[in-house]
């Protein structure tokens, strides 16, 4: 059985006004939401990187140029989608992950179900292998949303 680790990250800076989505939720009544080409969202964008590297496919970037206009305010559950195609089709699945998010407000402790059942369900994962920590930045990066995420892929067993 063969397997691969991948990592990602993902930051976005955070303006009043905007919306705050993260792993595919719409975080309710946040006073700051990210400043991004995309809909900005760190946690699907740190997974689907996370997917990448663990098979050296590279980054969203090259898939998804932040310069191209086609990609502006879009979904990143399409960017996720499509960077779990390319795995699947290299014959590899998730098996679980781990993601933390650095974020000092909103609380997203309320929302850790909602966010984890979202990753799980884009990913075709149980709940139970989704991992989610939130910590603050102590104040040190107020304006600031930053994702970690290791995932482990497995080798699709053949008949
Ligand atoms: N946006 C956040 C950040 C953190 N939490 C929870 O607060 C607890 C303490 O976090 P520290 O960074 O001070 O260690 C921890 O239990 C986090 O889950 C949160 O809910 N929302
Ligand atoms: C998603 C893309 C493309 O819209 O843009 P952003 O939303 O700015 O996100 P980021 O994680 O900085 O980079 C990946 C980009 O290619």
């Amino acid at each position: 059985m063969q397997y691969r680790i991948g990592y990602g990250e993902d930051a976005h800076r955070l303006e009043a006004g905007r919306t705050l989505t993260l792993g595919g939720v719409v975080i309710p009544d946040s006073p700051i939401g990210a400043v991004a080409h995309s809909d900005g969202d760190a946690i699907l964008h740190a997974v689907a990187d996370a997917l990448l590297s663990g098979l050296a496919l590279g980054d969203i970037g090259q898939y998804f140029p932040d310069t191209d206009p086609q990609y502006r305010n879009m979904d990143s559950k399409v960017i996720l989608q499509h960077t779990l195609n390319l795995v699947q089709q290299k014959g590899y699945i998730p098996v679980n992950v781990a993601l933390v998010v650095t974020l000092d407000r909103p609380k997203l402790g309320p929302l850790r179900p909602e966010i984890a059942r979202s990753v799980a369900a884009l990913l075709a994962l149980p709940e139970s292998e989704v991992g989610v920590s939130f910590k603050t930045s102590e104040g040190l990066a107020l304006n600031h949303v930053q994702t970690r995420v290791t995932i482990l892929l497995q080798q699709e067993a053949r008949p």
